[in-house]
Formats: C-alpha cells, structure tokens, sequence
C-alpha cells in the first residue's frame, strides 16, 4: 500500500481529531434572573394526630439543617424515615401540624411570597396526557410570564429550555406517549419557565431506569450550577449517581443523622468507629446504618451531628461529638466569657482561609464562603478559643448583609414572576382564558368525552325515536308520552352527571400540582372548566331533543319546543353540576356509586310515579329539592299546558283526550313553568358554588 496515501489520511484524521471541540454546556440565558436562596429550617417537629385525638404521633423530631443555593441536595433515608414529610413542610405543601422556625436568606419564611420563588415538582409527573410538549410548555409560558412578555421571547425560552432538556426533537409528541425519563423532563422544563430560584423534587429518580436516572440527576446539578437550591428526596441512589450530589441530608426515625458533604460522609462514619466497608456504596452503608443494620446507633449519629445544627463541610474539621448547643442560653453564656482577643481572631480567619483553599467548591461562592467560615467559628468556639466567638459576629453580621441585599432582591427587583405583591403573574382574566383554550383543546382530542358522548346522544335519541314514535298527539298513548318525557329526563341526568364524576376527579392531581405551583387561581380554573363544557353538553342536549322530539311527534309549535329544549337543557346542566360537586367532594369509585344512589330519591320524588298530593305531608320538602321534579314539570307544562288543543283518539274511548285531564292527573294544573326554570336556575347556581365549595376544601385537605 502506498505509504503517502496513509500518511496522507492520517493527517487528514489528525486533522479531524484536532477540529473536534468539546461539546459546550447548555446554558439558559432567556430565563428571568433570580437571586440565589438559601433555606435553613430550626427545630423542626411535625406531629399528626392519629385516632382519638390524645393520640399524636411525632414524624419530624426536631431536626435542623441548612440548604444552599448553588449546590445539590439530596435528602436520604429509609423508608418512613419522614423525607416526604421534610420535603412537603419545606415546600409549603404541609404547613398544620409543624413547629419550629423556617428561614428564607436567614429571614422568616413567608409562604406567599416564597411560593412564588419556589416550585415542588411531585412524584408522579402530573401532566396533561392531551397535550403536545410544545403545547404543554406554551401554557406554561402564557400562565407563568407576565403578559407583556413578547411573543417572540416566549417562543425563544421554551426553544432554549426544551434544547437545555434534550426535548426540542419531541416537541410535536403528544406528552402521555414521552417515556418516563422525558416526561420528568418536562415537568421541569415546565417549571423552568419563570426560573424558580429553589427547586424541590420528590424521588425525581423513581421509575426511571440507570442511564435516565444519571442524566436526571446530571440535569439538576446543572440547574443547582446555575445558581438555584436544589433539593430532591431519593431512594438510595448508586454509587455514581451520590457522588453527583453536593450535599446529603439524611434522616432516620424523624432525626438528621447526617448533613454535610457527600466526599465527607464515609470519613465523617468512621470518625464514629462505623467503617464504611471497600467497595460498599456510601449511600447503601448510611441507610444500612440508619436502619439499625450495625446496631442502633441513630442516637449517638443523631447527637454528633446536633439533630441537623451541625453541618459537615468540606475544609472544616469534623465537630466534636458534644457539641455545646448554641440555642441554651447556659451554653450561649458560658461561650461569652471567653476573652475577645483580636490576635487569636486574626489566626482563626487565616487559619480557614489555608482550610478554605482547599475547598472545591469554596472558591467563588460567597454564600458558601460565610457558612464554612461560620462553622469553622463556632468550632474554634467549641474548642474554646476566645476568637471564635467574635469570629462567629462578624460571619453572622456579613452573612446577614448578604441576606437583606438578596431578600431586598427578592422582594423588589429580578423576575417579574416572582416580584411584586400579586399573587400570580398573569391576571385572573387571562389565567381563565389560558385555562379555557387548553380544556376546549383536551375536550377536542378526548374521545370518550366528545365523541362517546356524541354518539351515545344520536343512538339513543333514534332509538327512543323508534320506540316513541308518533306517539305525542295521540290521546290514547298519553301515559307511554309521560314515560317518554320521564325518560329524558332520566337520559339527560345520568349522561351528563358520570361523564363529570369519571373525568373531573382526573384533573385534580394536575390542578393540586399547578395551583400549588402558582399557575393560576383556583376561582379561574373552575370558571374556566365550568364554561368549557357547557357549549358542548348544550350541543348534545339539543340534538338529542330535536331528534326524539320530532320521531316523537310532540306539538309542534315553536314557543312548546323551546320551551321543552330549556327544561331539558337545565336539566342536563344541573345534573352536570351534581357531578362536579361529587367529583370534587370524593373519588372516582365513591361518586359512580353514590351519585347515582343518591339521584333515587330525587327520581322518586319527580311526580312521575306518584303525584304530589299523594305523597305524605313529611316528605314532600324532598320534591322541592327534587330538579328532575322542575325538569318534568317543565316538559310536561311544555307539551300540555298553554290551552293545547284536544288530542287525537283513534279509539272509543280516550280518558287523556282533553290535555287538562293529564295535567290534573299529575297534580300539575297550578303549576307554573317559570317557576320551574327559575328553580332549576336556582339549584344549579346553588350547585357550582358548593362544587368550587368542596373543591377548595379538597385541595386544602389533600395537604
Ligand atoms: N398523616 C399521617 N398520619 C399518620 N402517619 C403518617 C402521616 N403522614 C406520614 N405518616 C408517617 O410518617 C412517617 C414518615 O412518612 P414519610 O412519607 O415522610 O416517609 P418517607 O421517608 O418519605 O418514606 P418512603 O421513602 O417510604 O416514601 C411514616 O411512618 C408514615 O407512616
């Protein structure tokens, strides 16, 4: 072979390998900036009653801990240790039941104002399985960006996160046929939008299988990089993906057994004679520890590191196992007679600052910078040295002008999403038509709710045509026309009623998820739902009347139809709002059981089966409550009221001729059709309240 054509490719190879760059790290520049956040939680008890109410059961003992912007958290523990319970108080989802103190940048948290700086991305994806991903994101966008943002900068921000979140390929793919990895994807993505500053995971990882979980995690350190407080419960993670973690919180029992450093922990275990074995995974060992595999050793892990006041850092010598606790005032006062001497003030900073340099993560984060400073103070303190406490002063009284400049940030300026007094980013009118145009799009794909409905609708209007037919002005079949009117009533209740009980109770988990995340007000999702579905009940109500009220030959004149249309239009949307107020009250399974069981009486009660007069004095309040009662009225009244003319009698006889006979005969010739509306008005009014009603109590107790 000729020798120059191999040299002559291998340079063009050298070539080649030499024009290779590393692949950049994405980052994300549209995104509203945000000033970083830290969060510190003192003496923390979580207590739920259990039984009778003497009965109080602690799942959070006491703990503390601090969590920094700019770093990873992962928050470990065996199973029923309390880290969904940590997570949840964290968050703001819990807040009865907990004691201790919460702190946002060393000041008291305010959960409004912190709900609008943090988000709480849930277990179970909880997304919108009719939506494509760049629909989903533009909903995110239009709801978490204040209006004014443009068009343009919107369309630019989801392209740059969808690109940050290796998404952009999926764009157009519906997002209930994502897999499980790309799904918890978007749902970050989703919260990205208006750049949470702290972000809370719960078990991101679940589900998902190794490589998945590695770049989950890869992506979270790189949103913790970008300067947000990420912090994210997980089930023992493997070796590879821990180390991907800055900083471990760990609890056992309710207690923090260890907070620090990841690269610290196995050293840190074995400072207290607990020897990780070679080769056993850190984060296998401490859970293996925690559940008392090695013996019980949670108390004495509990008291070295203070129950979480201790931190473990990289840089600072381990705390000594009895640690004075700076919160006793006996301790306090004990430490403050130790003489100021600036001479030893002096060697502590410089001494730290050797320690310091040797930090990977120290160098140029100030937040980080105070708090291994502070730490290494109150060490120094510990071990007695007079300059430690003058240390811990000036650290505190620098971290706490850290602290007023951030939360004056927090407060003032940065993205517009998070600032300022209103609650939501947008307005409630818009919050409501963004809702409106993603529910009329879900109604437009969902194919049981449309075009089940739809079908069912024409089917059994030709059907009941069939069976009915021509019967209306016939004054010998005058009982099988009111079997006919009752019928309707009885289609157009259950119809509506359990396509709202199976498909509203769906919706929760999404809407606990966005209303909880500050998407929008609970008052514009209902508005919105609520309309949404009425264009189309009314659609098919009214085929559904044209159909068996023309086969059925029922009067025809213009004034009788819309009037009949109306009652059995009311009806239809009452019964809707039954559904709604069932959806929102109890679960799918309960509802479809009771709700119909519950209608009996109501059925009962319509002066269908027995006239009013015959029912018993006590019971008759039950036929005012009773809508399908209105409703029958109404297409009763509709069909034989109103000076209608004598019917037709094919027959010798025909008792129901004269329509006044029939009225008489169900007791309805005092009766008044626009009471009737004006009632079944009333009831539904009455019922979209309660409805709202129950739903705010329903997402109020789901926390
Ligand atoms: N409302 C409640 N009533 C009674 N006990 C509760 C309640 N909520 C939580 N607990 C208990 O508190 C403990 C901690 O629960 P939590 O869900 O926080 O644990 P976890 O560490 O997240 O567990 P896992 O890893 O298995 O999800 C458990 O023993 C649980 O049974």
């Amino acid at each position: 072979m000729d020798n120059s054509y191999l040299l002559n490719n291998l340079r063009k190879g050298s070539h080649c390998l030499l024009n290779i760059t590393p692949a950049q790290p994405k980052t994300l520049t549209h995104l509203p900036k945000r000033p970083p956040v830290d969060l510190a939680f003192t003496d923390l008890t979580y207590k739920v009653q259990e039984g009778r109410k003497s009965n109080e059961k602690i799942i959070l003992k006491s703990v503390s801990g601090r969590l920094r912007s700019g770093e990873l958290t992962a928050i470990m523990g065996p199973s029923g240790a309390g880290k969904s319970t940590l997570l949840n108080i964290l968050t703001g989802y819990r807040t009865s039941g907990m004691e201790g103190s919460i702190t946002v940048n060393g000041m008291e948290r305010n959960l409004s104002s912190f709900r609008k700086l943090s988000c709480y991305i849930m277990q179970d994806n909880q997304l919108h399985g009719n939506l494509t991903v760049e629909e989903a994101m533009e909903v995110a966008t239009s709801l978490k960006l204040p209006s004014s943002t443009t068009r343009t900068v919107k369309e630019e921000m989801i392209h740059e996160i969808l690109d940050t979140l290796s998404l952009l390929e999926h764009q157009k793919t519906m997002t209930s046929n994502l897999s499980g990895g790309q799904k918890k994807r978007l749902s970050i993505a989703l919260e990205l939008v208006n750049n949470p500053p702290i972000m809370f995971f719960d078990e991101p990882t679940s589900g998902l299988d190794s490589s998945s979980c590695f770049q989950c995690i890869s992506l979270l350190k790189d949103l913790a990089r970008g300067g947000r407080t990420i912090i994210c419960t997980i089930h023992q993670p493997s070796a590879r993906l821990f180390e991907m973690f800055d900083q471990l919180y760990t609890l056992a029992d309710g207690q923090c057994v260890y907070q620090g450093n990841t690269g610290q922990l196995v050293d840190w275990l074995g400072s207290l004679n607990l020897q990780c074995p070679s080769y056993h995974n850190p984060a296998s060992f401490i859970i293996e520890v925690s559940c008392g595999e090695y013996g019980d050793h949670t108390g004495r892990l509990v008291r070295a590191i203070n129950n979480g006041q201790n931190d473990i850092r990289n840089g600072v010598p381990f705390p000594e196992v009895k640690v004075p606790d700076y919160n006793n005032k006996k301790d306090m006062e004990q430490s403050l007679k130790v003489e100021h001497n600036k001479n030893e003030l002096a060697h502590a900073q410089e001494k730290f600052q050797e320690d310091g340099g040797r930090d990977n993560n120290g160098g140029g984060n100030g937040a980080l910078h105070n708090g291994l400073l502070l730490q290494y103070a109150h060490t120094e303190l510990a071990k007695g040295k007079a300059g430690g406490e003058a240390l811990v002063v000036q650290v505190e009284k620098a971290e706490l002008e850290k602290q007023d400049n951030a939360s004056a940030a927090l407060l003032g300026g940065g993205g517009a999403a998070a600032a300022g007094p209103r609650r939501y980013a947008t307005s409630e009118l818009r919050q409501f038509w963004v809702v409106l145009k993603r529910t009329l799009l879900f109604s437009k794909r969902d194919w049981t709710l449309m075009y089940l409905r739809l079908f069912a609708h024409i089917l059994v209007g030709f059907l009941i045509g069939a069976l009915y037919y021509d019967i209306g002005d016939d004054g010998s079949k005058v009982l099988s026309n009111l079997g006919f009117l009752f019928f309707n009533m009885l289609f157009l209740m259950y119809t509506s009623m359990t396509i709202t009980i199976l498909s509203f109770p769906l919706e929760m988990p999404v809407l606990v998820k966005e209303h909880f995340n500050r998407w929008y007000s609970l008052r514009s999702y209902y508005l919105a739902i609520t309309v949404s579905d009425i264009p189309f009940q009314a659609i098919f109500c009214v085929m559904y009347v044209v159909i068996v009220y023309l086969l059925t030959s029922q009067p025809a004149e213009w004034t009788r139809f819309a009037m009949f249309l109306c009652s059995c239009l009311l009806i239809s949307f009452v019964a809707q709002s039954v559904g709604l107020v069932v959806g929102a009250a109890m679960s799918v399974q309960n509802g479809v059981f009771l709700a119909p069981v519950m209608s009996v009486p109501f059925l009962l009660f319509s002066g269908f089966f027995v006239s009013f007069n015959a029912i018993p004095r006590y019971l008759r309040w039950i036929t005012y409550l009773s809508y399908i009662r209105y409703g029958f009225e109404g297409t009763a009244l509709a069909t034989y009221s109103f000076d209608r003319a004598k019917l037709q009698c094919h027959q010798v006889y025909c008792h129901f001729k004269n329509p006044q006979t029939t009225l008489e005969e169900l007791d309805m010739l005092e009766a008044d059709f626009t009471l009737d509306i004006a009632a079944l008005c009333l009831i539904f009014v009455v019922l979209r309240i309660s409805a709202f009603l129950f739903l705010r109590w329903k997402l109020k107790s789901t926390r």
